[in-house]
């Protein structure tokens, strides 16, 4: 595995690229030639309709050794702990929060260790997400997966992920994200025990958020968005295993070849990879707290404008200079669910019992906010300018779908004691002593 791969920079470029060993792989001015050059074969993988406007046409043009067709049938093989039933358990509207899932004690590759945790909707209606936890020590060998169900985000928290698409390779170290998109065939080597959450997303793809006021530039930048260079095998397997994850289901069938077999490759759908650390973090320099859709680094939205089907949302480190304010997270309640997770580090709203490689989830209308300790310690705090979440990295995927919880993430690592964190919230509430009189004290 190549230390240093290659990528090609840029959010929703059209890329046009071909492996060094097959130089002329990409036919001039035209896609479909009579005879591709080196005997390869053409073919189209579509991320949106056809007609979709051209703002939001996907599509890209693969020259490969032999097209994706040449396979046995596909039969359906046993999910694990994948699913989309929804109806598993009964609902459950109070604040859930998940220890750190355990890594295998078995050996099993990403898609064996792919389990859901939560989620709404139905990939046939192409409308609802998926979250998932993955936990994995094994490569997929021989093996690769495809999602005709909509789009994966992949936050690995542990691991590098070895990446390998019909596209090229990619690395993706904790503290980066990957998106690999709807029909895109890919296979995951890892080094020992791995794991991370994935966020699927069955209607649309993942977009940069409009900046607005903000300007030209800010939050993720579109360069640092980077896509892998045409690389291709030329193996000839006894059997090699396609997974296909189809209405939430795993199909597997078998081929001769290796599909990573594209010598060349243009066009506009393409997985990416980004760095945390890039975000250009925007946020209050004044007074007040402003809300975390500040922190947006991909959404995908919904046919609503200016809701989103998911949102990934990040806490970078940061300075944070509020005169006056109440700094952490507000209390609330939102119309939208909040899954959070935990890459390294800890959250500023809950200093303990939420851990990388954990969960929680705060669902539509569930109020939560800062724990005891939290409100307590910033409430009196001397505030000057400080950085904040040095060290650390946690991500919320909010959601305007309402999520149940399946059955396996109801009955593991589940911390029962969650709601104890509010318990001790104390009544300040006194009515002699007015505002008034407390801005007198202050001077
Ligand atoms: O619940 C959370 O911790 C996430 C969150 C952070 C924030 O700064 C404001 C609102 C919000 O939901
Ligand atoms: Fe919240």
């Amino acid at each position: 595995m190549a230390a240093e791969l290659k990528y090609m920079s840029g959010f929703d470029n059209e890329f046009a690229t071909e492996d060094p060993r097959c130089p002329g792989a990409l036919p001039e001015g035209q896609n479909n030639p009579q005879k591709c050059a080196y005997g390869l074969y053409a073919e189209q993988l579509s991320g949106s309709a056809f007609t979709a406007m051209r703002h939001e046409n996907k599509r890209t043009w693969l020259y490969r050794i032999r097209p994706s067709v040449i396979h046995k049938p596909f039969k359906k093989i046993d999910n694990g702990l994948l699913t989309h039933d929804w109806d598993t358990v009964e609902p459950n509207p109070n604040q859930l929060r998940w220890n750190p899932f355990d890594f295998p004690k078995k050996k099993q590759d990403f898609v064996e260790g792919l389990a859901t945790i939560c989620g709404a909707g139905d990939p046939k209606a192409r409308s609802g997400i998926a979250i998932y936890i993955y936990t994995c020590n094994k490569p997929m060998e021989n093996k690769c997966l495809y999602n005709s169900d909509g789009d994966f985000l992949i936050v690995p928290q542990e691991g590098t992920l070895f990446i390998t698409t019909e596209m090229g390779k990619m690395n993706v170290a904790p503290n980066e994200i990957c998106v690999i998109q709807r029909g895109i065939r890919f296979s995951i080597d890892v080094k020992g025990n791995s794991r991370g959450y994935v966020l699927e997303v069955f209607s649309d793809h993942f977009v940069l958020p409009s900046l607005g006021p903000i300007g030209a530039n800010g939050l993720a930048n579109p360069r640092d968005f980077l896509s892998p260079v045409a690389w291709y095998e030329d193996r000839e397997v006894r059997e090699y295993t396609v997974i296909s994850k189809y209405h939430g289901h795993l199909f597997s069938a078998t081929q001769g070849h290796s599909p990573f077999d594209v010598a060349a490759w243009h066009g506009n759908y393409a997985p990416y990879k980004y760095d945390l650390s890039k975000f250009m973090v925007i946020n209050c320099v004044a007074f007040d707290h402003a809300d975390p859709s500040i922190f947006t680094v991909l959404t995908c939205p919904s046919l609503k404008p200016g809701v989103a089907t998911a949102d990934f949302v990040i806490f970078p480190p940061r300075w944070s200079v509020q005169e006056n304010t109440f700094r952490p997270p507000y209390y609330h309640r939102n119309c939208m669910s909040e899954f959070m997770g935990l890459i390294y580090g800890n959250y500023e709203a809950k200093e303990d019992g939420f851990k990388p490689g954990g969960g929680s989830l705060h669902s539509m209308m569930t109020p939560h906010g800062p724990d005891y300790d939290c409100f307590e310690k910033a409430s009196n705090a001397e505030l000057g300018p400080q950085k904040i979440a040095e060290g650390t990295m946690a991500f919320m995927f909010e959601s305007s779908f309402s999520m149940a919880v399946t059955e396996w993430a109801n009955n593991t690592k589940v911390d029962s004691n969650y709601f104890q964190c509010w318990q001790p919230l104390k009544k300040h509430f006194n009515p002699k002593d007015s505002a008034k009189d407390d801005k007198e004290k202050k001077k």
